[in-house]
């Protein structure tokens, strides 16, 4: 990060940034009171040559960042420079592709291609020329005279995309433009647009995305900022240093995604130290031991494992956020969750529910917690060698410290006592061990009855 920030420290000062914001705040006035402050003083600069991908929670600011670098929306305090100029007094070069594709319905693919080379002046031969060259470098070559509603949603972004980049944009900003689309179609945009980038087909120098898709981020990006929100500030800014293409599965990258997800879904933890990615590191074993638990109940992960049925078994799971009205932050936990135990499987933000998970959904309570027991038994550690630890001790009871003792190896002190937590809800409700608060222990649930009943016998 430090890096990455002494870096955009030394463009600024060669004067390199295309954009350069300092200091903007944003706030929003409230009928009933005071304003409202969405974004907190924030330096952040655009410069050539790389694709900047902008994530965070929702409500972090994103969009509002954006309106403020493109110049649709003023900063409430600070500046935003256009190569140094005060942007509301100098003339800019950006285009923006929005999630909705944002076309005009009435007009044909050509003219909604043609639109901002009109307004910008452009004699008609020369705007039909542009446009049909855009709309073949699109793939859109033969759909001139067809009307939005006629193409798919990846042709009608296609369409979005050659309306952004006929006018040769110096930067381009994006605005979660692949999430409305389904993951095949959007995939191959990607690619696209990482080939029209890398091959420098687009006279753009430098692309700015608005993204909720942490893989999305990772793939493209040369950089990374993350937002954190109440009100909006940058939590870290990073470099992208892997090789294109990008491999999902190579260790740099997912150890990239699991960093950037810590960082969005932990705003109570600083930022931690950006993994290495040249690969050559070697895992160290022991870090590795113990899956970080999600922060999820069974119940929970009972009713999206519902949700998803109900919907077909399979659905993106920004766009199940948005139907639940539930913040993605909130949401993500628990489809991780399911995920570890084996209810569900995600793929570039698609979750689809497995064999076990759907059985999970469907069954009665006693049914579904033996499927809990039997699935976090399988996949996780922990919950295992509690298991084990209780049931080779003679009186099948062992003090919580001995688990903070392990966990405390690679977890920080307050995460190890949420690990535990976890840990005694799954434990509880799978009917693998108990908790004893007043002792500090935990026990077989057996043992702590013929305790009770010895108790009692006692008394
Ligand atoms: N015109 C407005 N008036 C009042 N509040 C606003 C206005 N526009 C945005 N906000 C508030 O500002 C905050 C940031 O909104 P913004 O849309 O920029 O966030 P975001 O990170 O893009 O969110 P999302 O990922 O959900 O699109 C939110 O709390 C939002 O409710």
């Amino acid at each position: 990060m430090q890096e990455a920030a002494l870096q955009n420290d030394a463009r600024i000062a060669s004067g390199e940034a295309i954009i350069r914001a300092e200091k903007i705040e944003k706030y929003y006035s409230q009928p009933s009171e005071n304003r409202i402050q969405v974004i907190s003083a924030t330096d952040l600069n655009i410069v050539p040559g790389e694709i900047l991908a902008l994530l965070g929670p929702s409500g972090s600011g994103k969009s509002t960042m954006l309106r403020m670098l493109t110049g649709l929306s003023r900063p409430s305090a600070g500046q935003v420079y256009w190569h140094e100029k005060p942007i509301a007094q100098t003339e800019i070069n950006v285009s923006i592709v929005f999630q909705s594709f944002a076309l005009f319905p009435w007009m044909t693919v050509l003219e909604n291609v043609e639109a901002p080379l009109q307004a910008r002046g452009v004699l008609p031969e020369e705007r039909r020329q542009r446009s049909m060259r855009m709309l073949d470098t699109v793939g859109l070559d033969g759909f001139e005279a067809a009307y939005p509603k006629e193409l798919s949603g990846g042709m009608r972004q296609r369409v979005g995309f050659a309306r952004a980049l006929v006018v040769e944009p110096e930067v381009l900003f994006m605005d979660e433009p692949f999430s409305a689309l389904d993951v095949l179609t959007a995939e191959n945009l990607r690619s696209e647009l990482l080939e029209l980038w890398s091959k420098k087909t687009m006279p753009t120098k430098a692309v700015f995305i608005v993204t909720h898709n942490i893989e999305e981020a990772v793939l493209l990006a040369d950089r990374i900022i993350v937002l954190g929100r109440n009100p909006g500030h940058i939590r870290t800014d990073f470099r992208v240093q892997l090789q294109h293409p990008r491999d999902r599965k190579s260790e740099p990258f997912t150890q990239l995604v699991d960093y950037i997800y810590t960082v969005l879904t932990r705003p109570d933890v600083p930022a931690a130290q950006v993994p290495d990615q040249t690969g050559r590191k070697v895992r160290d074993q022991r870090q590795m031991k113990y899956q970080m638990l999600p922060h999820a109940r069974p119940g929970g992960m009972a009713g999206l494992l519902e949700l998803l049925l109900d919907k077909g078994g399979r659905d993106d799971i920004y766009r199940l956020a948005d139907d639940l009205a539930f913040e993605i932050d909130d949401l993500l936990p628990i489809v991780d969750a399911a995920q570890l135990l084996g209810f569900l499987k995600v793929e570039e933000g698609d979750a689809s529910i497995t064999e076990n998970g759907a059985e999970f959904a469907n069954s009665e309570i006693l049914r579904q917690k033996e499927l809990f027991r039997d699935a976090a038994q399988a996949n996780v550690l922990l919950l295992r060698q509690i298991r084990r630890a209780l049931e080779s001790k003679s009186d099948h009871t062992v003090p919580e410290d001995f688990f903070l003792d392990m966990l405390d190896e690679q977890f920080s002190e307050d995460e190890c006592v949420r690990q535990l937590e976890t840990a005694v809800t799954w434990g509880r409700y799978a009917e693998l061990f108990d908790f004893d608060a007043s002792r500090r222990r935990f026990v077989l649930p057996d043992a702590q009855e013929e305790e009770a009943a010895a108790d009692e016998v006692e008394d």
